[in-house]
């Protein structure tokens, strides 16, 4: 059912399911976590979820069984699962650029059918698959040699975006399944700083420079890759000769490989249907496969396949990409909250918060619907966060006695990866207060509970805690290839939900372009104090500042 304004047009804040969720959050503002945890023992064990190994508990969310039913027929109203079912067959739901929004595909069974215009993509998926595990094959045994013969020992990943993030983020996380004898770096920003970090102590001859780029026009990529290429034929002395023993490619676009000067053999290709930021399952995660092997990466893939299927075939009450997408969307829409966190209880998860930023920001980051109207109802949040303990010591002060309302996703592990060896002793340590925060924001101190410790009267107001801050459990057994993939198929999906109901493109990102045609343009003002036409006064000032600095 399509709730339509007077212009036809699909407007979310003119469905009865929007109105009926407002209406539930006025009859129940007030209400604090102890009095539904006291009124509703058995809370805690039904406001749970199980999806593959990943144990979710959400009693510690604003909301009542009324809530979540609310919550879930504004989702059925709003098409979330015609839409999912859409993606999942393949169609062009990404429709500002007619594209097809298939990640799914990329961790499909190979006895699957997926058709993209007739074509069934999953055969294209596993041969590249396995040309990526014979070439990782030949790198980590040594076969393949650079141009002297040398064994590849260094592996630096040259992308930004979607194209860095996620191979960077998966190669943390999983640092403990990784063959400790390859460096594997990552560059991306075009500051020069970054790839001369990466490279100044390393041995050309050993080095393999992966460039990966969806499009292989990305101005940073492209300029990296470029010097990089300098880098090495520099160092070892060489011709164009070298570059096919030290580069590889990751794109869609083989011509452009082609004309950089990598051999397309070299290049492994993913598609279209793809997205930047839904990548790093493709060819995109080459690094990653370098670093931990193919049977590890597989192993990455089932457990997005897993979750793809709870996604698929979950019923509403149990389908938890579903869930955190509402408590999203309840905040967002009924509570003002501008921001979620999500604070990884792992340090091998370090840059995953930083790998979501894109993934939900650049997906959701939006204020014209599909009609192509204004939004006027609250779309993607700022998403931000680090590992605990450490935000604990930064900025836990604001979580718990701040004036906004953040929901946080708290991520821990029962067990710590077999490496640590005694200082697994430490792992306790750092659950107990994994488990503490979520306790201490949800239940907070009461003045009565802080003037039965003693505390002057005059400090009871700054001593006490008010609670009712929101917060979703996410507890495995262990952070291992699987759990990994569970996991950024959850958000992967979270994020898909809320897209959907907030009835905006979640597949495409036009405000990146206006910043880089500036830039293009601004550049010669910078280099040979060319005169642009169209800068504004404070550009113009900053510009002449610059060059004045530069000695120009
Ligand atoms: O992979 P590339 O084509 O080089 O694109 C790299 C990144 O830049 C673009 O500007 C988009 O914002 C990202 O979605 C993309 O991941």
């Amino acid at each position: 059912m399509s709730v339509t304004n007077a212009q036809g047009q699909n407007r979310l804040d003119q469905r009865p399911e929007w109105h009926a969720l407002g209406k539930h959050r006025e009859e129940t503002a007030g209400t604090h976590l102890r009095e539904l945890f006291d009124a509703d023992p058995g809370r805690a064990d039904r406001y749970t979820l199980q999806v593959g190994d990943l144990h979710l508990d959400y009693s510690k969310h604003l909301v009542t069984d009324e809530t979540l039913r609310l919550l879930r027929e504004l989702a059925a109203a709003t098409g979330v699962f015609e839409l999912r079912d859409a993606m999942f067959r393949g169609e062009r739901i990404n429709t500002t650029e007619d594209r097809a929004v298939l990640h799914t595909a990329l961790r499909a069974p190979q006895s699957a059918t997926i058709e993209v215009d007739g074509h069934n993509v999953v055969p294209g998926v596993h041969a590249v698959l396995t040309k990526m595990g014979v070439f990782a094959d030949r790198i980590r045994s040594g076969e393949w040699t650079g141009h002297t013969g040398k064994r590849i020992r260094n592996v630096v990943n040259i992308g930004i975006g979607g194209s860095d993030l996620g191979p960077a983020m998966a190669y943390e996380v999983l640092r403990a399944y990784t063959d400790r004898d390859m460096t594997v770096r990552f560059v991306s920003n075009v500051d020069g700083a970054d790839l001369h970090e990466a490279v100044r102590d390393l041995d050309a001859a050993e080095t393999l420079f992966i460039v990966a780029s969806k499009t292989f026009t990305t101005i940073e990529t492209i300029t990296n890759a470029t010097s990089a290429r300098q880098w090495l034929l520099g160092q070892l002395g060489a011709g164009e000769d070298a570059v096919a023993k030290h580069f590889v490619a990751l794109s869609t676009n083989a011509e452009k490989v082609t004309d950089f000067g990598i051999d397309p053999t070299n290049m492994f290709e993913f598609w279209d249907w793809v997205g930047g930021r839904y990548s790093y399952d493709s060819a995109i995660g080459l690094s990653l496969m370098l670093a931990i092997g193919p049977d590890a990466f597989r192993e990455m893939l089932a457990g997005f396949h897993l979750v793809d299927e709870h996604f698929r075939t979950a019923p509403a009450e149990q389908n938890a990409p579903l869930l955190l997408g509402l408590l999203g969307v309840w905040y967002g829409g009924f509570h003002d909250a501008q921001s979620h966190a999500v604070l990884p209880y792992s340090h091998y998860l370090s840059k995953f918060t930083a790998y979501l930023q894109q993934l939900d920001m650049e997906s959701n980051g939006k204020s014209v619907d599909r009609d192509g109207n204004p939004v006027n109802w609250q779309t993607g949040p700022v998403v931000w966060g680090t590992p605990g303990t450490n935000g604990q010591h930064a900025y836990y002060q604001l979580l718990h006695q701040g004036t906004k309302l953040i929901p946080a996703d708290f991520i821990g592990f029962a067990r710590p990866v077999a490496e640590l060896g005694a200082l697994a002793g430490q792992h306790d340590l750092l659950m107990a207060n994994f488990f503490a925060q979520t306790q201490a924001l949800a239940f907070g101190k009461t003045p009565d509970e802080v003037r039965a410790e003693g505390v002057a009267e005059e400090l009871v107001p700054h001593k006490t805690f008010r609670g009712n801050h929101p917060t979703t459990t996410i507890l495995a057994g262990e952070l291992t290839p699987s759990v990994l993939g569970q996991l950024i198929a959850l958000y992967e999906h979270k994020v898909f939900v809320q897209g959907a109901i907030w009835n905006i493109d979640s597949f495409d990102q036009w405000g990146v372009e206006l910043g880089k045609v500036l830039a293009k343009r601004v550049e010669p003002a910078l280099t040979e104090g060319a005169d642009v036409p169209g800068l504004d006064a404070s550009t113009t000032n900053l510009v002449a500042k610059y060059r004045a600095l530069r000695g120009r």
